[in-house]
């Protein structure tokens, strides 16, 4: 089963962001698509799985981490219920491979094209059924959803508010030299590459799934840093290979990490020198209000006070119900952040660009 870009884009974009092999990461035209009867805005289609029937695997609630030491925080008002989670999948960190050239063997390789001022690549993907088995991903295919939640959170394919925000990077000049980036919920990991590109500090890549890191992130990571460098001694033991090699040298600025968000959380402050991120990139992670309170703890525990987060999403998932202005309500009754809209695009489906800094960073 081919994973699609399951959204509109602009004409500008339309069709243009085509395939990458026969598989995962295609775009296809709306149009047309209401009349097999998904879900509709009235204007254009949203991913299945964000509409109809939400098929629950799990919401085990990580109650551990409210009690941990870990847990740490800037304000009493955080203490929220983690009452409704999703399944706490335990956090992993994921090594970078030593042999880089291994990471895209038996790899598809394009570039995305459409995308202004930015040159990113992307391997093609397998299907989901070739990660969680016929079973689980037959519940999702059969309702053609995008997510199962609790067990796949759709990172295999690209969302639509990812080109959002790498647009509005563009746009609006945004600095990465020396800051320290999180690429929160990445998938495909397009934002973390950006800002890894354009001389990020360290960039964190994160996503719910560790085959998504394994099979998607980290290849696209490498395949965005190693065409010219592929006779420059990859093969070689890790250490020497970092020193010799600039681009191994550059990769070994990122870390990944799969896991439910809590967890995550808990790992990284496992690192006693752990260093909080200037600059968290989230796109389309805030579809389900029952992870809310995860993602709100999240930033809460891991932006550097005066960092800030950009989110992008869609103002409204139909079928899971969350979007932009239930996000913003949940965030403006917590009292720790200021939300400011930055962008609203008002072309299909309509979505969000937001800014989540501390309200009182001192
Ligand atoms: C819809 S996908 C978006 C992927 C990518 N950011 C994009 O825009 O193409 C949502 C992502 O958020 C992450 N996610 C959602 N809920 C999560 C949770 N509770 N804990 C950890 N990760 C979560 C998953 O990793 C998933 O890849």
């Amino acid at each position: 089963m081919a994973f699609q870009f399951n959204f509109p884009i602009g004409d500008h974009l339309e069709n243009k962001l085509i395939p990458v092999g026969d598989g995962a990461l295609t775009l296809e035209s709306q149009k047309g698509k209401q009349k097999d009867g998904k879900c509709s805005t009235g204007q254009t289609d949203l991913p299945h799985g964000l509409l109809g029937e939400c098929i629950s695997l799990g919401n085990a609630a990580p109650s551990q981490y409210l009690d941990s030491p870990l847990n740490v925080t800037n304000s009493s008002n955080d203490l929220e219920s983690y009452e409704k989670q999703p399944s706490s999948t335990a956090a992993k960190e994921h090594a970078v491979p030593k042999d880089l050239k291994k990471v895209l063997e038996h790899k598809v390789t394009e570039e995305l094209s459409g995308l202004q001022h930015v040159n990113l690549s992307v391997v093609k993907t397998m299907s989901l059924k070739e990660f969680i088995g016929d079973n689980i991903a037959s519940k999702s295919f059969s309702s053609h959803s995008d997510l199962i939640p609790g067990v796949y959170e759709g990172g295999l394919k690209i969302w639509e508010c990812t080109i959002d925000l790498l647009a509005y990077l563009t746009k609006a000049k945004v600095k990465f030299s020396g800051q320290k980036v999180l690429d929160l919920g990445c998938g495909s990991g397009l934002l973390g590459i950006t800002a890894f590109k354009r001389g990020a500090r360290e960039i964190h890549f994160q996503d719910y799934n560790s085959f998504v890191i394994e099979k998607v992130t980290l290849p696209n990571v490498v395949a965005n840093f190693t065409s010219e460098d592929d006779e420059n001694g990859v093969n070689e033991p890790d250490v020497k290979r970092c020193k010799k090699s600039q681009i191994a040298q550059e990769i070994c600025k990122c870390r990944f990490f799969s896991g439910e968000w809590s967890q995550f959380c808990k790992l990284v402050l496992t690192d006693k020198h752990f260093v909080k991120y200037d600059l968290i990139l989230t796109s389309e992670t805030i579809y389900n209000p029952e992870y809310y309170s995860s993602l709100h703890q999240t930033f809460l525990i891991l932006l550097g006070k005066n960092g800030r987060v950009l989110l992008a999403s869609k103002a409204h998932y139909f079928g899971v119900g969350g979007g932009i202005h239930l996000f913003q309500k949940f965030v403006e009754e917590r009292d720790i952040f200021k939300i400011k809209t930055l962008e609203i695009i008002d072309e299909g489906l309509k979505r969000f660009l937001i800014e989540v800094t501390f309200k009182h960073p001192n």
